[in-house]
């Protein structure tokens, strides 16, 4: 893994709610390498699709402000003319629900000619046929010179999500976003869809962003997890500590709600509630801070800063040194050190 291929310095990310604009995404930062995955997860209303879009340009009355830098060169607000010749060629995205994600009217493989067409201009009609075939193979299509002339909805759920990730990878990205990619599946699909991303990003060295709530996607696919809670990241570190070594109290929380952790203390220890809705949320002091209320102010920093606590593992607030499960008693703890 060598440079970044994208560098997200500062983003924040703001939706207009009335007169007033609300960072549903709160100076956020971050970096990807080439064929590296980083995972952002984080329960729903975290700011994760918001970060994509921003990064694919696709909000349309959001402010965003900060930089994002791919491959050196600073794509946030670029204007549609310029960042339609990126999206879907140097940079694309792979939807959570293909259904919505494809045209119900159109045959599969003009859908993927579009994108071809678009960036591939000088291809006829003949090679953007070709092609097509070449890459629903290529995704594991059964039969792809059928499937070339066929609608979406002669198609089961797993097929289409392949004729999606073929759309995605038509121009061969060099950064792919994956917005919960298998969520609308069964898991035997699931399984097998997720080998093909990691395979195709293999085979382009592409770096990718793979959004998703479920952990167990997050254990088999990251190589860095950023974990994302009311617009900012709580703690951010390679795979293997964010499993083994979980700092943040969210995040711990998030582990918790997963079988099979080293934590099995922490088991069933979910922390209760959700994230509030964007004109809700606290804008000062630690945003975690309501839904851990057995702990003392004290243990919170004023101004949340990102602490490095061990090499490229950084948590959000000093409360994590103090954080411990509702359930267990305050003699319990080593003396405000966390509990694991
Ligand atoms: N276009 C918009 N206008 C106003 N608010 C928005 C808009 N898009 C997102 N939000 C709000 O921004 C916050 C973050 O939303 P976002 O979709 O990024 O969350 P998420 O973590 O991706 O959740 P999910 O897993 O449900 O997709 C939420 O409070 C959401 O309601």
């Amino acid at each position: 893994m060598n440079q970044n291929l994208l560098e997200i310095k500062n983003l924040s990310t703001s939706f207009r709610i009335g007169e007033e604009y609300y960072a549903a995404v709160d100076d956020i930062s971050l970096d990807l390498k080439e064929n590296e995955v980083l995972a952002i997860v984080g329960e729903s209303g975290s700011g994760k699709s918001a970060t994509a879009f921003s990064v694919m340009g696709l909000h349309n009355r959001a402010k965003i402000e900060g930089e994002i830098l791919f491959k050196g060169r600073d794509i946030a607000n670029l204007p549609p003319s310029k960042m339609n010749k990126i999206r879907g060629n140097e940079v694309s995205m792979i939807f959570q629900d293909p259904l919505t994600a494809l045209n119900p009217l159109m045959e599969i493989g003009k859908q993927i000619g579009e994108v071809l067409l678009l960036h591939k201009k000088n291809m006829s009609k003949e090679e953007r046929r070709k092609y097509s075939i070449e890459l629903l193979e290529r995704v594991g299509l059964p039969r792809p010179d059928r499937v070339v002339d066929q609608f979406p909805h002669e198609l089961s759920g797993g097929m289409r999500q392949r004729v999606i990730i073929a759309i995605a990878i038509a121009n061969k990205p060099e950064l792919l976003i994956a917005d919960e990619p298998t969520t609308a599946l069964d898991v035997t699909i699931q399984a097998q869809i997720l080998d093909l991303i990691r395979e195709l990003k293999d085979d382009l060295n592409s770096g990718v962003i793979l959004i998703t709530h479920d952990l167990g996607v997050v254990a088999e696919m990251a190589d860095r997890v950023a974990v994302m809670y009311a617009g900012q990241i709580v703690e951010i570190a390679d795979v293997e500590s964010i499993f083994v070594n979980p700092q943040h109290p969210y995040t711990r929380s998030l582990l918790s709600s997963v079988p099979a952790t080293d934590h099995s203390e922490d088991r069933l220890h979910v922390i209760q509630g959700i994230v509030p809705s964007l004109k809700n949320l606290p804008r000062e002091g630690c945003r975690f801070k309501a839904r851990i209320p057995w702990i003392e102010d004290a243990a919170h920093e004023e101004d949340p800063q990102l602490h490095e606590v061990s090499e490229n593992h950084f948590v959000r607030c000093t409360c994590y040194q103090h954080f411990y499960f509702k359930e267990k008693s305050k003699g319990e703890q080593a003396n405000g050190v966390t509990e694991s």
